[in-house]
């Protein structure tokens, strides 16, 4: 299998308020396919190392390859085109625009890209909130949906310019059991329909223990794989 990332030696510093190594000497591969989520009690490091991976922060010492390209490596231009291309974002609130429908919102990262027409997009963004299961809800405006349904159009909006990964953190945090079980169920079913890869951060074990592989973090260092 291809690998898509790559954490080598990986160490994060907080300076404020005090010094504090977060994260210790981090080495992980995540590969082409794979649903991988990151699990640990709470402060052991987890959103620190998603951010860490996902190119939201670079200030850490080590290395992370994206597609075997240092990200440290990339001008904030290169990195601001690689996260509209090729990188999705889901987190526990969704961070819709409010006032716009959902398919504007779906359709916003491929507006933003400009590899395809309005039309184009307008179709892709159809199909996606299709795979989504709310495509009848396209024309209404985000803040008249459900708190599930408007997970739903995030997790669309992040599968429009087709990822070469998606990072979730607590996605399903902010849903009732119902709701978060639904999502998590859409988010599995990119992974086994799609070969969509995806790293999850997530504190509910009846999630993780269904994805491919956890990685358990423990006051900042990995201690299981499987
Ligand atoms: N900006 C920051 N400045 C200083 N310390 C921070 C900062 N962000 C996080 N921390 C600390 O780093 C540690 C790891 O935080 P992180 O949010 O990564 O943990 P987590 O495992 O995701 O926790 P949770 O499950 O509660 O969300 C915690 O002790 C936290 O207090």
């Amino acid at each position: 299998m291809k690998k898509v990332l790559e954490a080598k030696e990986l160490n994060k510093y907080f300076y404020e308020p005090v010094e504090f190594h977060v994260l210790k000497d981090i080495n992980l591969s995540i590969y082409s396919g794979e649903f991988a989520s990151i699990v640990g009690p709470s402060g052991s490091g987890k959103s620190t190392l998603l951010y860490a991976l996902s190119s939201l922060d670079r200030e850490y010492k080590g290395q992370v390859l994206f597609d075997e390209i240092e990200l440290k490596t990339l001008t904030n231009q290169k990195l601001a085109h690689l996260r509209n291309k090729s990188i999705g974002f889901i987190f526990q609130f969704h961070f819709l625009l409010a006032d716009f429908t959902a398919l504007d919102n779906v359709m916003l990262p491929g507006l933003k890209l400009g590899e395809l027409t309005h039309e184009e997009l307008e179709e892709k963004a159809m199909q996606k909130l299709d795979i989504l299961g709310i495509a009848d809800q396209a024309t209404k405006n985000v803040n008249r949906l459900s708190g599930g349904q408007q997970q739903r159009v995030s997790i669309a909006r992040a599968l429009i310019n087709e990822p070469r990964i998606i990072f979730c953190d607590e996605p399903t945090g902010n849903l009732d059991s119902k709701n978060a079980m639904n999502v998590f169920e859409m988010l599995k079913n990119l992974t086994r329909e799609f070969d969509q890869t995806i790293l999850m951060v997530t504190h509910d074990d009846s999630f993780s223990s269904e994805t491919d592989r956890q990685i358990q973090l423990l006051d900042g260092k990995i201690i299981d794989r499987q």
